[in-house]
C-alpha cells in the first residue's frame, strides 16, 4: 500500500489522481491533501479519502472548510505555504504528488524532497524556476522524481529502451493549441474563451493559456532540460496537432522511439503512481485505424514568440528562466482577467526578461528574489500599457 500526499487535489491533475486512487483502493491510501480555495470539492475529497492532514490557501478558507466537514473526521486542517509544506512532507506519505499550479508549488515540492518523499511531478513551474537546484536536491536525498507531464512521461518511457549515452536528442510534441492556424493579425483579436478551448486536452486555465501561446512547450523544454539532464540544443519541438504521439527519443543509430496513447492524463499519472508496474486502467483503446492523418511540422517561432523566449531564457541560464516563469504567470493572470490582449502575454514576458539582472540558479533566495522582481516588473508593464 503506497501512502500519497496530493498537492493541488482540487485541480485537473489532482482530480485525476484521486480517480485512479478510487479505482485501486488496495494499492493507495491518501494521507494528505492540499488545495487553494475550492473548499466544497475539498470537503468531498476529505470525506471520501479520510486524509490525516489537509491544507488550504489561508485561514479564512481553513475556517470555511472546517464548517463543511463532519464532526467524526479526526484529521487536522492547516493553511498557507506552511500548511502545503506540512502536507508535502507529512511523515506518513511515501510519495507526494506535486500538482499545484505555478510557482506556489516550488517550496512544498522542495520540502517533500528534503523529507525523502518520492515525487510525482506535474508542477512543471518547479523545474522552470529552480531546475538545477531541485535536481541537486533530488540526487542528494536519493528520491525518485517521476514525471506526470505527458510529454516527459513519454520521454521517460522511451529512454528506458536504451542507454543514456546513446541518446542523440529528445523531441517534444506540441499540439499547437487552439490557434495553430491563426495569422498574427487574427491573434490580435482572439478571446479568452477561445484561448481556453484546447483542441485535445481538458486542463486548468493557466496551462490552457500556456498551450495557446506555446509557452507551455517552452516551459516543457526547460523542464526536460533538467529532468533528463539534456543540452538545450538536443531538445527539439515538433508540432503534432493530434496529441497521439506524446514525445519521442532519437538514439544515435537513428532509431526513434515514441510513446503513443489517447490524450488522457490518467495514463501518465498512473505510470508515475505505480512505476515500474503498469496498472490496468479502464480507458478507451487507441484506435490506430482512426489515426490515418498523424501530422508533424515545424513550430512557428514568429507567430508564437513564447517558445523562442523560453529557449533564450534557458540559454542565458541563472535566474532568467525564473523571470520568464514569473512574468508569464502574471501576464496569463492578466489575460484571464481580461486586462490585456493575447499577444501582450508574450510581449510582457519579453520586456520583463530584457530587464533581468542575473543571479545564481543554485541559490534559492536569488531565485525567489528574481521571481518577485519579475512579477513586479510585469505588473508595472501591465498597469502602464494599453491592452
Ligand atoms: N491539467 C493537465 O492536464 C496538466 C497539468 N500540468 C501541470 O500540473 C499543474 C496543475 O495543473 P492543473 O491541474 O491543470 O491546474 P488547475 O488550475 O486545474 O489546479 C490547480 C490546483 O492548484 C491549487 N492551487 C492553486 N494555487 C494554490 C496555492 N497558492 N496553494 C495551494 N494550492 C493552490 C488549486 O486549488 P483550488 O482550485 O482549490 O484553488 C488546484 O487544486 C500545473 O503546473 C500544470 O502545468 C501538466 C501537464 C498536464
Ligand atoms: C497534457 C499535457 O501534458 C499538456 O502539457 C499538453 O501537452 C498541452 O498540450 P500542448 O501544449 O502540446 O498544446
Ligand atoms: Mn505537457
Amino acid at each position: 500500500m503506497k501512502h500519497l500526499a496530493v498537492l493541488g487535489s482540487t485541480g485537473s491533475i489532482g482530480v485525476n489522481v484521486l480517480s485512479i486512487v478510487r479505482q485501486f483502493p488496495e494499492r493507495f491510501r491518501i494521507v494528505g491533501l492540499a488545495a487553494g480555495t475550492n473548499v466544497s470539492l475539498l470537503a468531498e475529497q476529505v470525506v471520501a479519502f479520510q486524509p490525516d492532514l489537509v491544507s488550504v490557501i489561508d485561514e479564512y478558507h481553513a475556517e470555511k472548510l472546517a464548517a463543511l466537514l463532519p464532526e467524526d473526521w479526526c484529521g487536522r486542517i492547516v493553511y498557507g505555504v506552511e500548511g502545503a509544506t506540512q502536507v508535502a512532507a507529512c511523515e506518513s506519505a511515501d510519495m507526494t504528488i506535486s500538482a499545484v499550479v505555478g510557482a506556489a508549488g516550488l517550496l512544498p515540492t522542495i520540502a517533500a524532497i528534503e523529507a525523502g518523499k518520492d515525487i510525482g511531478l506535474a508542477n512543471k513551474e518547479t523545474l522552470v524556476l529552480a531546475g538545477r537546484l531541485v535536481m541537486n536536491k533530488v540526487r542528494q536525498n536519493r528520491v525518485q522524481l517521476l514525471p506526470i507531464d505527458s510529454e516527459h512521461s513519454a520521454i521517460f518511457q522511451a529512454l528506458e529502451a536504451g542507454r543514456r549515452e546513446d541518446v542523440a536528442r529528445i523531441i517534444l510534441t506540441a499540439s499547437g493549441g487552439p490557434f495553430l492556424e491563426r495569422s498574427v493579425e487574427q491573434l490580435q483579436h482572439v478571446s479568452c474563451d477561445e484561448a481556453l478551448n484546447h483542441p485535445n486536452w481538458s486542463m486548468g486555465k493557466k496551462i490552457s493559456i500556456d498551450s495557446a501561446t506555446l509557452m507551455n512547450k517552452g516551459l516543457e523544454v526547460i523542464e526536460a532540460r533538467w529532468l533528463f539532464d539534456m543540452d538545450p540544443e538536443a531538445i527539439n519541438v515538433v508540432v503534432h496537432p493530434q496529441s497521439i504521439v506524446h514525445s519521442l527519443v532519437e538514439f544515435r543509430d537513428g532509431s526513434v522511439l515514441a510513446q503513443l496513447g489517447i490524450p488522457d492524463m490518467k495514463i501518465p499519472i498512473a505510470y508515475a503512481l505505480s512505476y515500474p508496474e503498469r496498472m490496468a486502467l479502464q480507458l478507451k483503446q487507441l484506435n490506430l485505424w482512426q489515426c490515418d492523418n498523424l501530422v508533424f511540422r515545424e513550430p512557428d517561432f514568429q507567430r508564437f514568440p513564447a517558445l523562442r523566449l523560453a529557449y533564450e531564457a534557458l540559454g542565458r541560464g541563472g535566474t532568467a528562466p525564473a523571470v520568464l516563469n514569473g512574468a508569464n504567470e502574471v501576464a496569463v493572470a492578466a489575460f484571464l482577467a481580461r486586462r490585456i490582449s493575447f499577444l501582450r502575454i508574450s510581449a510582457i514576458v519579453e520586456q520583463t526578461l530584457a530587464q533581468e539582472t542575473g543571479g545564481s540558479d543554485t541559490d534559492l533566495s536569488d531565485l525567489l528574489a528574481a521571481d518577485r522582481a519579475a512579477r513586479q516588473c510585469a505588473e508595472a508593464l501591465i498597469a502602464g500599457s494599453p491592452a
